[in-house]
C-alpha cells in the first residue's frame, strides 16, 4: 500500500510557552511523531511560533534598549530565528527517538520564506496575537505606546501583528525533493518567514503568518493525504463550553460552512484551524483534515478519535 502523506501542524501544546517548557513538549512530541512513523505514515512536519516569536522580538527590543550598538532586529527576522531554534530542539529529539527504535531517517529542517501580498487587507487588521500573557492594564501601556493588543480567547491579553494570508511556498521544490527521497522534513515553521517580491527580489515582511493555513497550503501542494492540526482539544464542539455542548466526529465542507454561519468557532482560535481543515478538504475528494489533541495523533489517523473535515 502506499505510504500515506500526513502535514502535522503542531500547536501550542506540542512547543510549551518558556524554553524549559519546549524542551520538556518537544520530547514527548518526539514519542508521537515516531509512533507514527512506525506506523507507517510519511510525516511532514510544521510548527507555531506565537509565544516564541514575541519572546524573541521583546528580547531584540530591550536588548537594543539597554545596547545602543544593537539595532532593533525587523520581525521576518525574529520568525526566522524562531523557526530556526524551534525546528532544531524538534530535529534534535525526534532522530534520538527514532534512533532508540532503531530507524534510520534524515530529519531535515527547512528555513522556509512563504510568500504573501503585500497589500494584503490583514494589514490594516492585526489579527495574530503572539508573546506572553499580558493584564488588560498591561496591554493599555503598550497601546499607549502605538501596540495593538488583543484578549485571547479567555487567556489574558497579547500583543497583536498583522496576518496575511500565505500565497507560496518559495522552497516548496526542496522540499519537495526530500520528502519524495525519504527524508522527514520540518517546514513552513511559525507560519512561514513572510516575504514579496520588491524589484526582482525578496523582501522580509513584518507579519506573523498563521501556521494552520501556511500547513494547509503545504499539504495541498505536496498532494498529502492528511493534515493534521494538533491543539489542546480532543474534538471540535458546537455550543463550545455550554451547556448544550456537542463534539463532533467529522464535519462535511457544508456542514463547517453552516457552523460558520452560526459563529460556532471563536476567531482567532478554532475560526482559522477549521478555515484551513476547510482549505484542504476542498482540494480533492480523498483528503481529509484532521483536528485533535496532540496525544491522539495516531488514534485520530487510524479513525478512532478527533473530528474529521472532508469533502
Ligand atoms: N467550537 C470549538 N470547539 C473546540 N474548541 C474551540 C471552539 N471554539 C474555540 N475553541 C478553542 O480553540 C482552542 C484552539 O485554538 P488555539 O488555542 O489558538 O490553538 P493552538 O495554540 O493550539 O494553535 C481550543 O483549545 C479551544 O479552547
Ligand atoms: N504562526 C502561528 O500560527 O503561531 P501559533 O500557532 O503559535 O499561533
Amino acid at each position: 500500500m502506499k505510504e500515506q502523506v500526513v502535514v502535522i501542524a503542531l500547536g501550542g501544546n506540542a512547543l510549551g510557552y518558556n524554553y524549559e517548557e519546549q524542551r520538556k513538549a518537544v520530547e514527548g512530541t518526539a514519542l508521537i511523531i515516531s509512533d507514527l512513523i512506525e506506523e507507517g505514515f510519511k510525516v511532514v512536519l510544521t510548527h507555531g511560533n506565537g509565544p516564541q516569536v514575541g519572546m524573541i522580538q521583546t528580547a531584540m527590543d530591550e536588548l537594543n534598549q539597554i545596547y545602543s550598538m544593537y539595532t532593533q532586529v525587523p520581525m521576518p527576522s525574529c520568525v526566522a530565528m524562531s523557526q530556526g531554534y524551534i525546528a532544531f530542539e524538534l530535529q534534535r529529539a525526534i532522530k534520538a527517538e527514532l534512533e532508540k527504535r532503531n530507524i534510520q531517517k534524515n530529519i531535515v529542517s527547512i528555513l522556509t520564506q512563504v510568500g504573501v501580498d503585500a497589500n494584503d487587507p490583514a494589514f490594516e487588521h492585526p489579527t495574530k496575537p503572539i508573546g506572553r500573557f499580558m493584564s488588560k492594564e498591561e496591554a493599555r501601556i503598550m497601546e499607549k505606546q502605538g501596540l495593538k493588543c488583543m484578549e485571547d480567547a479567555g487567556r489574558g491579553y497579547r500583543l497583536t501583528v498583522a496576518s496575511p494570508k500565505p500565497k507560496k511556498i518559495i522552497e516548496l521544490d526542496v522540499i519537495q525533493r526530500l520528502i519524495d527521497e525519504g527524508d522527514l522534513v520540518i517546514a513552513c515553521g511559525g507560519g512561514g518567514i513572510p516575504v514579496a517580491e520588491k524589484g526582482g527580489e525578496l523582501e522580509g515582511i513584518s507579519a506573523v503568518i498563521d501556521k494552520d493555513f501556511v500547513s494547509a497550503l503545504l499539504a495541498k501542494e505536496i498532494g498529502a493525504d492528511f493534515l493534521v492540526i494538533l491543539t489542546a482539544v480532543e474534538k471540535i464542539a458546537i455550543n463550545f463550553g455550554k451547556k448544550n455542548q456537542q463534539w463532533l466526529e467529522s464535519m462535511s465542507l457544508d456542514e463547517a460552512d453552516a457552523y460558520i454561519k452560526q459563529e460556532q468557532f471563536a476567531p482567532g482560535s478554532m475560526l482559522p484551524k477549521v478555515e484551513a481543515a476547510m482549505e484542504f478538504a476542498a482540494s480533492g475528494m480523498n483528503r481529509r483534515a484532521l483536528i485533535t489533541l496532540l496525544g491522539k495523533a495516531r488514534e485520530g489517523l487510524l479513525g478512532k478519535t478527533g473530528t474529521v473535515i472532508y469533502k
